[in-house]
């Protein structure tokens, strides 16, 4: 509640305020004008000439008034404070990755390799801390990658092959347990790998993705790894599995 001393303080104010505002209507042009003016101050008016003016404590023309903060209501649905973890791009020193990569089609894999080398050397991973493993082809990446993840050595696993459509069903075959097993071998050992690999109708396709026209899938998968790397660093390790 206000004092009677701060309650006089705020009416003289209040009957200043309303005699200024009384020179201001009679010398001002239109009716609108004057309403529209009038309005900015006392959006509670009844009339555009003379505006009611209410001292009680509880009117919010009171400069004592302090409007009540409606109390935030508990959503069950969210909490006061929402955390967000995201892996950072920024700190990349000092972790390891293996890279598993498929010799078959090596003119696609190899441009996709280089793409990768040169992503994690912009982004400061040191050479001494990374692993190139070759397979014969995309089909042996995921018992690699898992046997790699297994031995803890490494903060992400990167999976690098190209599965080009030919005449038969095999390309099915092939690509379906690359993705599989590179899959499986992050939820086995619990290390992120990474999918790398493309899968591609024609040769066409796989060379535009491997520093042509549609840009480096390799690159692409390295900045991938190194942001797993880093969720799992910072923010995921302490989380008991
Ligand atoms: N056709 C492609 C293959 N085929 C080979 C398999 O990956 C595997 O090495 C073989 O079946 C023996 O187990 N590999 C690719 O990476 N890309 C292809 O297009
Ligand atoms: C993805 C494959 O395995 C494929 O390149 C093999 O070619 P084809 O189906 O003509 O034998």
């Amino acid at each position: 509640m206000a004092t009677s001393a701060s309650a006089t303080a705020s009416s003289s104010l209040l009957h200043r305020l309303h005699d200024d505002i009384s020179s201001l209507s009679s010398s001002s042009s239109s009716s609108h004008h004057r309403s529209s003016s009038l309005s900015l101050l006392y959006p509670h008016k009844t009339s555009p000439t003379s505006p009611r003016i209410n001292f009680s404590p509880k009117c919010s023309m009171n400069p004592l008034f302090v409007m009540p903060v409606e109390k935030k209501k508990k959503s069950s649905l969210r909490t006061e404070a929402v955390r967000q973890l995201t892996g950072s791009l920024t700190k990349a020193e000092g972790f390891r990755f293996a890279v598993v990569v498929a010799r078959f089609n090596e003119i696609v894999t190899k441009p996709l390799l280089e793409g990768a080398l040169d992503t994690f050397k912009k982004y400061s991973v040191r050479e001494e801390d990374i692993d190139v493993v070759w397979v014969p082809g995309s089909f042996e990446i995921g018992l690699v990658a898992q046997k790699l993840g297994q031995s803890g050595k490494y903060n992400a696993i990167l999976c690098i092959g190209a599965v080009v459509r030919g005449d038969t069903t095999h390309y099915d075959a092939v690509a379906n347990t690359a993705a599989s097993g590179v899959h499986s071998a992050g939820l086995n050992s619990g290390v992120p790998c990474i999918f790398g690999v493309l899968t591609c109708e024609d040769m066409d396709q796989a060379l535009n993705r491997a520093g042509g026209k549609a840009g480096n899938k390799g690159s692409e998968a390295a900045l991938t790894a190194i942001e797993m790397a880093s969720l799992f660093e910072h923010h995921l390790k302490e989380i008991a599995v």
